[in-house]
């Protein structure tokens, strides 16, 4: 395997102005296994086919190994690829699509059997391996195209929406199986995928793309706790962070409502900001505690507005002094609507974001 740099890469397609890839840097370890994410039209898919050889480059450079790629063909470049409409093979069993590139290397056939019977059991679809594509489903296809490119010694793997096609229980397991398959065997891989529970399931790091910009590339856990801006803030997480204007006071943060006046304080170390800075507060909903007595917490009083019970937790709705906030609950600790509750917000848990150019200041107070 092998690392993956990608320096200063943009893309403007034909006539257009507008560049749908707008200067991406990223490096990407040897073994590691990164996501691409963001919503329709933000450029992932252009970034994955410029590294896969299928679009050109319009500036920058893109290298694997030691070696820059810009402009070698796609199958000089030795990436395994997984793309949607890269079609299999009607002709061929299932089993001598799986196979082909390792046939084309003269892989000898024990290994083949073996490799083969390895990654079809791990995608469960050894009892398809004799069958032709024409005759699986979508989903089925869409396995055995990813068994195709994972069965391959490779430099960098694409994977695009690799398992966009799959029922969810079959995705949650396939998904772990993948991520411990290419971890063990040290696969350098590009996941495109627009689901963030896929990102962060299946990735080392994630690259936050809109508009063609990087907004962050970072772990899992970066992108929760230490969101580098207000999009990847507000782009992260299920339900979204909770996001307001504030302002610093002496000893902490105001929290504004809608009509600009102060809705609640937070205690805490704002070190560094000026009295006069325009803020965004954001604290995520998992983080609030309906309820009193958290250590580390400053308290408030809300009054709930609505509470879902969604299956295993719960959104409940607070306004607390004229802000909406959205917590995380379980089904014991929700209050009926209408109740007055204390309502904890962790310290820790409050982030701040410059409200001109939505750049993170400070993460917890
Ligand atoms: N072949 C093309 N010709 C012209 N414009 C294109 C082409 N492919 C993509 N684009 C434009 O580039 C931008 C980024 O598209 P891209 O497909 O990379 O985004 P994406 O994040 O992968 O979206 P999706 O998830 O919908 O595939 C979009 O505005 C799209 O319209």
């Amino acid at each position: 395997m092998s690392t993956l740099i990608l320096d200063d890469v943009s893309k403007i397609y034909g006539k257009d102005t507008r560049r749908s890839v707008d200067g991406v840097s990223m490096s990407i370890k040897d073994g590691e296994i990164i996501a691409l994410l963001g919503s329709s039209g933000c450029g992932k898919t252009s970034t994955l086919r410029m590294i896969a050889g299928f679009e050109d480059v319009t500036s920058g450079t893109i290298r694997i190994g030691d070696k820059v790629v810009n402009d070698l063909k796609p199958s000089e470049r030795d990436v395994a690829m997984a793309f949607e409409g890269y079609a299999l093979y009607p002709p061929l069993r299932v089993r001598e699509n799986i196979a082909f590139s390792l046939l084309k290397n003269r892989t000898p056939r024990a290994e083949i059997d073996k490799r083969v019977g390895a990654v079809s059991d791990m995608l469960e679809i050894g009892p398809l391996l004799d069958k032709y594509p024409p005759s699986l489903s979508g989903g089925q296809q869409q396995r055995v195209s990813l068994a195709r490119a994972m069965v391959r010694n490779a430099s960098a793997f694409l994977l695009d929406e690799p398992m966009s096609q799959l029922e969810p229980q079959l995705r949650a397991l396939l998904r772990a199986r993948i991520k411990d398959h290419m971890t063990a065997h040290r696969m350098t891989t590009v996941i495109v995928t627009h689901d963030q529970t896929e990102a962060i399931a299946l990735s080392d790091r994630v690259a936050v793309m809109d508009k063609g910009l990087l907004q962050q590339f970072g772990t899992p856990d970066d992108l929760r706790e230490r969101p580098a801006n207000l999009f990847v803030a507000s782009f992260i997480g299920e339900p979204p962070m909770n996001i307001f204007p504030g302002a610093r006071t002496e000893n902490g943060v105001v929290v504004l409502n809608e009509r600009g006046e102060a809705a609640f304080g937070i205690a805490g170390a704002t070190g560094g900001l000026s009295a006069h800075d325009g803020l965004h507060v954001g604290i995520r909903p998992h983080r609030i505690h309906v309820g009193g007595g958290v250590p580390g917490a400053e308290t408030v009083q809300g009054e709930v507005l609505s509470s879902h019970w969604l299956g295993d937790h719960s959104h409940i709705g607070l306004s607390v002094g004229g802000c909406f906030l959205i917590a995380v609950g379980d089904r014991d600790a929700t209050p009926p609507a209408g109740s007055v509750v204390p309502v904890s917000i962790p310290r820790d848990a409050v982030h701040l974001f410059d409200s001109a150019s939505g750049a993170a200041i400070q993460h917890g107070l």
